[in-house]
C-alpha cells in the first residue's frame, strides 16, 4: 500500500517541479488507480478520499493543460493529498498485518475473518437500540466502541464506520460541529447518521458535515448492519474484464496499459473475425472497438452483436480517429454507446469504460440478486461459478460449497415465515461478514446457499465454513416469545473437476450425506468412497 502512495506521491512532485500535461494526467491515473486499490481492499473512507481528490484534478485538468496550476490551486490539492497520504499512514501504523493485500490468497491462516472497527456516537450508549446494534455488529466481527457525545475524537483513528445515533432526528448547529470533528479525525471513516429527516435541506447540511450515508429513522438496526457489511463488500466479484478490438498494436497497448492502470482486465483481438468465440471464452463487461478494421469495420461487428440476444446491452465504446460528427451519430445508431475519438485522453477513457461498466452492471443487478438477502440469486451465483472456473488455470482452485439450514421447515411451522426470513437473513449476512470479497456467495434456493472460494485449499476452505457453522449455531434469532437456535449443513467439492456442473453435483451429494450423518456438519466429496 506505501508503495502505491510513494508512486502517486512522485508523480505529484514530477508534475510541481515543472512537470507539464502528461505529468499531471500521471498524477490523476495515480489517483485513480490507487481508488481502484482501496476498493479492492475494501476502504471505502480511503477510495472517497482519492476519489475527492480525483475530482479536484479532474476539475483542473484543462487548466494544467495550458500551464503549470497557479500556487493556491497546486496548494490546495497539496492538502488533500497531505490528507490522504496521512490517512494511509495512520491506517498502515494502526494495523500493520491485518490490512495487507486482501485480496490474495489466506494460504498460511484461516483467519481472514474481517474484523473492522465501528464507533457508535450517541446520547444514548447505553439504550436498547445502541445495545441491540452494538451486539449484532459483534456478532458479525466488528469491534465496536461505544461513545457519548462529550467524547471528543482522536485524530488519527481508523474505524471503517462511525453511526451517529442521536436522540432526535434534527441534529441542529452542536450535532454538525461534532459531525465535522469526526469528519476530520476520522477521514477515512464512512460516517452513516441514523434517523434522518426525510426532507433536502437537513440531509444536505448532514453531508455538508460529512456525513457520507443518512438512514432514515423508521429503519431498524437489523437494516443497519446490512449497510454496513455492504461496505465491506464494496469489491466487484470478478475484476471488470474489457476487450479490446484494435488492429494498432501501439493503440491497444496504450490502451490496455490505460486499463490495467486502473484496475481492469483486457483482452485484445486485432480482427474482428473470432469476435464471437473470445466473446463467448472471455465474457467482457465491455467492448472498446475500432472504427476502421481491415474486412469488417466497427460498425458492421457491432451490428451483428447487436443481432444476438446475449450481446444485445453489453455496452460498446467506438475508438477512432474519426472525426466527422454525422458518421460518430451514424455509428452510434448502430448500436455503439458511446464515441471516444483518437488520440484519447486515458483518464477519459478509463472514466467511460468504468461509468458504462458500472450502469450495465447496475441494470444486470436487479435481475441478478435476491430480494430478501441482497446476494445473487440462482442462476446468476451458477453463471458467476462458470466465469469463475473458466478463468481459472489448472493449478487454480475453486472451492464450492453448498449449505443448507437443518430443519427449516419446522422453524416455519413453529415461529412463522417471517421469522424464518429472518434466519436466512441472519445466514446470508454471516457468510457476507466472514467470507472474502473475492467470494461468491448466491442464495440457491429456498434456505440453500452456494459458496465459491478461489485460490485456497479444500481443507482450509473447510475449516472456514465449519468456523461459520459453529458460529451460526450459536446465533440466537429473536421471536415475539424469545430466542432458538438453528445449525446448517454443508458439502464441498473442489475444483479442479470436469466442469461447474460436475463440481455443484458432487458438492450436493457430500451435502446428502451431511443430511444422512446427522446434520450440523461439514463433509467434503473427496472425502467419500
Ligand atoms: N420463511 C421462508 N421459508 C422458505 C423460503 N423458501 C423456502 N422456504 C421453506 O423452506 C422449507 C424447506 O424445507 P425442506 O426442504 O423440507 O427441508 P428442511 O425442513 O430444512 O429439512 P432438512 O433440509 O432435511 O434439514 C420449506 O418448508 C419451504 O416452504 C423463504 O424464502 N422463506
Amino acid at each position: 500500500m506505501a508503495s502505491r502512495v510513494q508512486v502517486l506521491c512522485g508523480r505529484w512532485d514530477c508534475y510541481v517541479n515543472g512537470g507539464g500535461v502528461e505529468q499531471f494526467v500521471e498524477f490523476t491515473l495515480a489517483v485513480n488507480s490507487l481508488a481502484e486499490h482501496f476498493n479492492r481492499l475494501r476502504l471505502p473512507g480511503l477510495v472517497r478520499l482519492c476519489q475527492g481528490l480525483e475530482s479536484a484534478a479532474l476539475a483542473r485538468l484543462e487548466e494544467a493543460t495550458c500551464s503549470l496550476l497557479p500556487a493556491q490551486e497546486i496548494a490546495a490539492l497539496q492538502r488533500q493529498l497531505d490528507t490522504l497520504v496521512g490517512s494511509v499512514a495512520a491506517l498502515c501504523s494502526e494495523t500493520p498485518d491485518r490490512r495487507s493485500e486482501c485480496h490474495e490468497a489466506p494460504t498460511q491462516t484461516v483467519d481472514w475473518v474481517k474484523r473492522r472497527a465501528v464507533w457508535i456516537v450517541s446520547s444514548e450508549a447505553g439504550g436498547e437500540y445502541c445495545e441491540g446494534l452494538q451486539k449484532q455488529l459483534r456478532f458479525f466481527g466488528f469491534e465496536v466502541c461505544l461513545l457519548g457525545l462529550d467524547n471528543c475524537p482522536q485524530p488519527g483513528g481508523s474505524p471503517l464506520a462511525v453511526l451517529f445515533v442521536p436522540a432526535q432526528p434534527e441534529c441542529g448547529d452542536e450535532g454538525l460541529a461534532r459531525i465535522s470533528a469526526y469528519r476530520a479525525a476520522c477521514p477515512a471513516a464512512q460516517l452513516f447518521y441514523i434517523g434522518g429527516a426525510a426532507a433536502i435541506d437537513p440531509v444536505v447540511g448532514l453531508m455538508r458535515a460529512g456525513v457520507d450515508i443518512v438512514i432514515p429513522a423508521e429503519v431498524q438496526a437489523a437494516m443497519v448492519i446490512d449497510r454496513i457489511l455492504d461496505l465491506v463488500r464494496t469489491e466487484e466479484r470478478i475484476k471488470h474484464k474489457v476487450l479490446v478490438v484494435e488492429d494498432s498494436r501501439v493503440a491497444t497497448a496504450l490502451i490496455r496499459r490505460t486499463l490495467a492502470e486502473h484496475g481492469f482486465d483486457s483482452r485484445a483481438i486485432a480482427d474482428p473475425e473470432p469476435l464471437l468465440d473470445v466473446l463467448k471464452e472471455y465474457r467482457p463487461d465491455l467492448i472498446l472497438m475500432d472504427m476502421h478494421m481491415p474486412r469488417f469495420n466497427g460498425v458492421e461487428a457491432t451490428r451483428v452483436l447487436r443481432q444476438i440476444p446475449d450481446y444485445q446491452s453489453i455496452p460498446i465504446v467506438y475508438l477512432s480517429g474519426e472525426t466527422d460528427v454525422g458518421m460518430q451519430v451514424e455509428a452510434l445508431r448502430l448500436g455503439g454507446d458511446q464515441f471516444l475519438v483518437k488520440p484519447f485522453n486515458p483518464v477519459l477513457l478509463a472514466a467511460v469504460v468504468k461509468t458504462k461498466i458500472e450502469r450495465f452492471r447496475e441494470a444486470q443487478r436487479s435481475s441478478q440478486t435476491d430480494g430478501l438477502t441482497g446476494l445473487l440469486n440462482h442462476s446468476a451465483a451458477k453463471s458467476y461459478l462458470k466465469s469463475m472456473m473458466n478463468g481459472a488455470s489448472d493449478q487454480d482452485r475453486v472451492v464450492v460449497a453448498m449449505i443448507d439450514i437443518d430443519h427449516f421447515k419446522s422453524i416455519n411451522d413453529t415461529y412463522g415465515h417471517p421469522v424464518g426470513d429472518q434466519v436466512i437473513r441472519g445466514l446470508a449476512w454471516l457468510l457476507k461478514a466472514r467470507l472474502r470479497a473475492t467470494d461468491l456467495i448466491g442464495r440457491y434456493g429456498g434456505e440453500e446457499f452456494i459458496v465459491a472460494l478461489p485460490d485456497v485449499s479444500l481443507e482450509m476452505a473447510r475449516t472456514i465454513i465449519d468456523r461459520i457453522r459453529g458460529d451460526f449455531a450459536s446465533l440466537p434469532h429473536s421471536h415475539p416469545g424469545g430466542a432458538f437456535y438453528t445449525t446448517f449443513s454443508a458439502g464441498m467439492s473442489a475444483f479442479p473437476v470436469v466442469s461447474a456442473s460436475a463440481v455443484l453435483e458432487t458438492a450436493d451429494h457430500a451435502l446428502l450425506d451431511a443430511k444422512r450423518l446427522g446434520r450440523n456438519r461439514v463433509e467434503c466429496a473427496s472425502e467419500r468412497p
